[in-house]
Order: structure tokens, then C-alpha cells, then sequence
């Protein structure tokens, strides 16, 4: 056996001794992998300058609105934007938005060892599947990460929702490897009905990011909900035909979701109230995305709704101009727009 590379064997398969890498460290990058070196796992981020700069500077001070806390020094994390922080990956956590995708592979099968277990953190349904195209001959494992993440600046990352990551069932266990004190994945043996549950869920993104209103303030109000809802019913019709049995992120199954989402305040306070713990702060990644000047993930959201509408003969208005109304943010480059329901309606048949 060659040095520094005790192997571990856990059922067939074997895991190699060296460092989780973050490839992309961002909000859910800085979140997952601090709280797994605070576990005392080695973990690398490949990241940003700006981002090493922060945590050289401040370490990472990771909350939860549950009211845990952890601080990571920045000597507890290895540091570069270099892929060479690849070469001795014994595990990739791809953290990019999902046009990244490509590019973080490319790097992945550039410099990590072949035998790296590559795990997709990321939001959308076709991340795994461009990682396995440009990565062939290695495991990679789709996950979803159910909770939202805030990046309050000075190293500071505060987990605003609550949920577990669940992650595609393997015969080595990574659900249990990587699983640490505040952070919990849970194995499932259908990661596929689980991201097009997940998907319906961040039909609300592109909304949040449009209102430009905190999350919690957002689904407060039932005409955004029933914006949401109409939304809902639009991506569960485009996904039914496409032959697709999402499950749910949340304790309500996703054929319920859109009439909960409709229920008068007071009622949906009692119905939903204690499964949707929110911080006052939270808002979507998408949001942050236009507040930054980023591309958005859009087309990988709503875009799948129009494609599959599309494909099928199917009419998706609302979502046609969603995509329409984040592109024309995204082109403008000044942030939400902090639009109306009824601005974001116009022109769309009401249900
Ligand atoms: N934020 C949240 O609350 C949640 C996010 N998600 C999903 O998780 C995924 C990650 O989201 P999030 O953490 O918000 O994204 P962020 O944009 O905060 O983090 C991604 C980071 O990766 C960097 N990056 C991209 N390419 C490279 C590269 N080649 N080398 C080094 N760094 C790179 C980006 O830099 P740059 O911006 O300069 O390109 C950015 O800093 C997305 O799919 C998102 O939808 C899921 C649940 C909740
Ligand atoms: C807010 C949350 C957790 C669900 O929409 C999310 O996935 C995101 O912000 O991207």
C-alpha cells in the first residue's frame, strides 16, 4: 500500500484517505465544507480569490436557525484557486451553479485522482448527468441540498431553512461518510424523483428573485403564493407528461403543494407553518444571483419547464415569461427588479 493513502474498506468499495475537495466554494460550498472541517475532516476548497481572501481573513463562521454555531480557522481548510487542489481529492463536492457544470468537470478529469467520488450539490436535474458525460468512468453521486444558505460577508454563512441533504444511495455509504454533527444526508434509491421535487420547489427562485422580497415575507402573502402555485401547476403538468414522479422536498406531497399554497394566510399558517421554519433574511440563490450581477440559473429551472412544454405541445405561460423576465434582469445588470404580482402577471392568462 503506498504512504498517505490508507485505504478504508467499507463494503466493495474503498475510499482513499485524502482531503474533500469544494469545487466552487461559495454559500453551500463555504456551508457543507466548513461544517465537515469543523467535524475534523481535511477539506479543500477550490475557490474564488475574493472567497480565499475572506476566509484566509475571517475563518468561517457557520449558523443556523436552529441556533447552532461553529467557527473554522482558515488553517482548519486548504485554500486555492488553483484545480491542482484537485490532485488528492478522495471526494469532489461540485458547489458551482450549474453553468459552471461543465467547466468545473473539465478541471475535475484535469486533475483529480480517477478513483475520486464526485457529488453533485447543486440544484437543477441535469448536473449528475453532465458530470457522468465529461467524467466517464467515474462515480458520481447526485444530492440535494434542501436548506438555503446566506452569505452574510466576513466569513459569516447562516443556514436559513431547515432539511437534510439527501444523496443517491451507494454501496460505500457516502450518505453516512459524509455526514457530520449539523450537517445530515440521507440516502434514497430515487435521487431522480427527488430533484424534480426539488425543481418544482425552485420554480419559486426566479419569483423570489423578481419580488425581491425576503423569502419568509414572500410566501407571507397569498397573491405571491398563488403565483407560486400557478407556477407549480405549470411544472407538475410539464413533468407528468415527461412521464416523471417527483417526490417532494417538503412533508407536503407535490400534487397538494399548489392548492396549500392557495390557502388563505391564516389557514396556511396552521397547514404549513410548522414544516416551513424560514429565516426573516432568506431569499433565494437566484436573488442573490441578480444582486450580484451573475448569471442566473434560469434556464436550468423554468428553462426545463419550457423545454419539456415545448417538446410535448404543452402551453406554460407563466413560465415562458418568468424566463423572459429573468433574462431581461440578468441583461439589465441592476439587481432585482422588484417587481408586482401583478407586473409579473401581465399578459399571462390568469388560472
Ligand atoms: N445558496 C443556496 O441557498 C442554495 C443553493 N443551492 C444550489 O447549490 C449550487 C451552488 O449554489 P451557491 O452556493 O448559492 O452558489 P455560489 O455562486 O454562492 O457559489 C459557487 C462559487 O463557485 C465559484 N466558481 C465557479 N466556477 C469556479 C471555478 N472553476 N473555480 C473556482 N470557483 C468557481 C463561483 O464564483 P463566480 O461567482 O465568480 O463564478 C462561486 O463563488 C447551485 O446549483 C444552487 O442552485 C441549493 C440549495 C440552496
Ligand atoms: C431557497 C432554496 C433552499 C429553495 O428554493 C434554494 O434551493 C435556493 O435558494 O436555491
Amino acid at each position: 500500500m503506498q504512504r498517505g493513502f490508507a485505504e478504508i474498506f467499507s463494503g466493495q468499495h474503498m475510499m482513499r484517505d485524502g482531503p474533500i475537495v469544494v469545487a466552487g466554494a461559495g454559500s453551500i460550498g463555504c456551508f457543507v465544507g466548513g461544517l465537515l472541517a469543523s467535524a475534523g475532516r481535511r477539506v479543500s476548497f477550490l475557490a474564488r480569490p475574493r472567497v480565499i481572501e475572506e476566509v484566509e481573513r475571517f475563518g468561517l463562521a457557520l449558523t443556523s436557525l436552529e441556533g447552532s454555531s461553529w467557527h473554522v480557522a482558515s488553517r482548519q481548510v486548504r485554500l486555492s484557486e488553483d484545480p491542482k487542489i484537485l490532485t488528492d481529492a478522495s471526494v469532489v463536492l461540485v458547489t458551482v451553479k450549474s453553468a459552471d457544470t461543465a467547466d468545473i468537470a473539465d478541471a475535475i478529469a484535469r486533475c483529480a485522482p480517477q478513483d475520486a467520488v464526485v457529488v453533485s450539490l447543486q440544484n437543477g436535474v441535469a448536473n449528475a448527468a453532465t458530470l457522468r458525460d465529461r467524467l466517464p468512468g467515474r462515480k458520481v453521486l447526485a444530492a440535494m441540498v434542501p436548506f438555503n444558505v446566506i452569505a452574510a460577508g466576513e466569513g459569516r454563512f447562516h443556514r436559513a431553512t431547515s432539511g437534510d441533504v439527501v444523496i443517491e444511495r451507494d454501496a460505500a455509504n457516502h450518505a453516512a461518510r459524509l455526514s457530520v454533527p449539523g450537517l445530515v444526508m440521507r440516502p434514497t434509491d430515487n435521487i431522480v424523483g427527488v430533484q424534480w421535487g426539488k425543481l418544482l420547489v425552485n420554480l419559486n427562485n426566479a419569483i423570489n428573485a423578481l419580488s425581491g422580497l425576503p423569502l419568509r415575507e414572500q410566501l407571507g402573502s397569498r397573491d405571491w403564493r398563488r403565483l407560486f402555485a400557478d407556477q407549480i401547476a405549470e411544472g407538475l403538468m410539464a413533468v407528468r407528461a415527461d412521464g416523471i414522479k417527483p417526490i417532494s422536498p417538503t412533508p407536503v406531497p407535490p400534487g397538494w403543494t399548489a392548492h396549500l399554497l392557495r390557502l388563505p394566510d391564516a389557514l396556511f399558517k396552521i397547514a404549513l407553518a410548522p414544516a416551513m421554519k424560514i429565516d426573516p433574511q432568506a431569499r433565494s440563490s437566484m436573488w442573490e444571483d441578480l444582486e450580484r450581477r451573475r448569471r442566473t440559473e434560469i434556464d436550468y429551472l423554468q428553462g426545463v419547464v419550457t423545454e419539456i412544454a415545448a417538446r410535448r405541445g404543452l402551453k406554460t405561460p407563466l413560465s415562458r415569461r418568468i424566463v423572459a423576465l429573468i433574462r431581461a434582469a440578468e441583461a439589465k445588470g441592476e439587481g432585482s427588479p422588484r417587481l408586482s404580482v401583478a407586473q409579473i402577471r401581465s399578459g399571462v392568462a390568469k388560472r
